[in-house]
């Protein structure tokens, strides 16, 4: 049903809990998550379409630097936010081609201080300072006021990050590696019966 004020933004901006670690092999993880991280995200604008035709209005999708320059022990998550990437930006280019005068902006946060790496022990990130909420809040609203195709936030750390991505995207991986302390990210235990080579003998790539 049509809302009766009509519809002039849609921020799409909710995530499913995964984890921050090895992937451990659990498609039906992947699966579910792409469901809240993507596909929900798509339905919605199915369903809200035909009031932002009405009002001319904005599509703002919530994204990451994961969803861009990806790191290690977030692949379910970056896998998520990259599809994010290939639908909305795909989808912009039909609506400019049809003249649909709906924007769509890609928001790419880097650390935001939601509380989030706390709540998932995220352990193995150097502490970096993380920006603040507020700011980001406003900066994504602003951004799909102005109809901009994307928003960089922190501009400075994620506008590095994607310059290094197309000029020396090698250099940027050991980057991202650098900022991770492997050996506070523990391995899941392996499935009960799975048998483990011990540490240094061949095949156990330890
Ligand atoms: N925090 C960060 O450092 C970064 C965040 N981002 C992005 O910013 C956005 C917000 O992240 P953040 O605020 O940190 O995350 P939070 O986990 O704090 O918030 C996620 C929200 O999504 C809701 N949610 C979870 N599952 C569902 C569902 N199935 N249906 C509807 N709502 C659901 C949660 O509701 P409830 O609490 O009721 O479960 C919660 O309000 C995300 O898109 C994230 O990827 C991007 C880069 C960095
Ligand atoms: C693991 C978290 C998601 C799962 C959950 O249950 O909450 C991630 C949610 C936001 C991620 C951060 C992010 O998107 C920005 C950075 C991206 C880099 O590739 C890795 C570091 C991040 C700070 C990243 C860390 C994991 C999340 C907190």
């Amino acid at each position: 049903a049509l809302l009766p004020g009509g519809l002039d933004m849609l921020i799409l901006n909710h995530i499913g809990h995964s984890y921050f670690n090895y992937f451990d092999g659990d498609v039906d993880h992947i699966r579910k998550l792409l469901e809240t991280n993507f596909l929900s995200y798509v339905a919605m604008t199915v369903t809200a379409l035909p009031m932002l035709k009405e009002s001319e209005g904005n599509i703002v999708v919530v994204s990451s630097v994961a969803g861009k320059a990806p790191g290690p022990f977030a692949a379910p998550y970056s896998a998520t936010k990259f599809a994010l990437d290939g639908f909305f930006s795909s989808l912009r280019h039909e609506f400019i081609i049809e003249n649909v005068n709906v924007s769509i902006t890609l928001c790419i946060l880097g650390y935001i201080d939601t509380g989030k790496l706390n709540a998932t022990g995220a352990r193995g990130l150097r502490r970096v300072a993380p920006s603040p909420k507020e700011e980001c809040a406003l900066e994504i609203i602003r951004s799909g006021a102005l109809r901009q195709h994307e928003l960089h936030y922190p501009p400075g750390i994620v506008n590095g990050m994607l310059l290094l991505r197309g000029l020396a995207p090698g250099f940027l991986d050991t980057l991202i590696r650098s900022n991770i302390v492997v050996e506070n990210v523990q391995r899941a235990p392996p499935p009960h019966g799975t048998r483990v080579p011990p540490a240094g003998s061949p095949g156990s790539g330890r």
